[in-house]
């Protein structure tokens, strides 16, 4: 895809943990949507949790999870916020594409809304 950054395996053992944040930079070309795949079960913990709306994915492997970080008028929606719990049993993989704003016109188009 010419629009996103490569893979991003990331492997988290016990312990291990992403803190709460949202994946927009706020730069020209941000990244639009994030699109999360789980390679792993985990035995126990590891859930990606979005608390501003109140989602628990679990790993589940081969599975993944996809969501817009932007409004559509490019601003970036605080309601993603998102974290990694830490692991408490097993092992997490997970791989992370970052899809990019630009290519992406005709699919989202844009709106000058700012809560859309
Ligand atoms: O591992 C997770 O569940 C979330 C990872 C994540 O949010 C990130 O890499 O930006
Ligand atoms: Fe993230």
């Amino acid at each position: 895809m010419e629009t996103a950054e490569q893979l991003l395996v990331q492997n988290y053992g016990i312990g291990g943990r992403y803190e709460p944040h949202v994946d927009a930079l706020e730069i020209e070309n941000d990244r639009i949507a994030t699109f999360l795949i789980y390679m792993s079960d985990v035995e126990i913990g590891g859930a990606t949790v979005f608390p501003k709306v109140g989602v628990t994915v679990h790993p589940k492997k081969g599975s993944a999870v996809l969501w817009y970080n932007l409004h559509r008028n490019g601003e970036k929606n605080l309601n993603t916020k998102h974290a990694g719990c830490p692991v408490l049993m097993g092992n997490k993989w997970v791989a992370n594409k970052w899809i990019h704003e630009f290519g992406q016109e005709f699919r989202r188009p844009c709106s000058l809304s700012d809560w859309e």
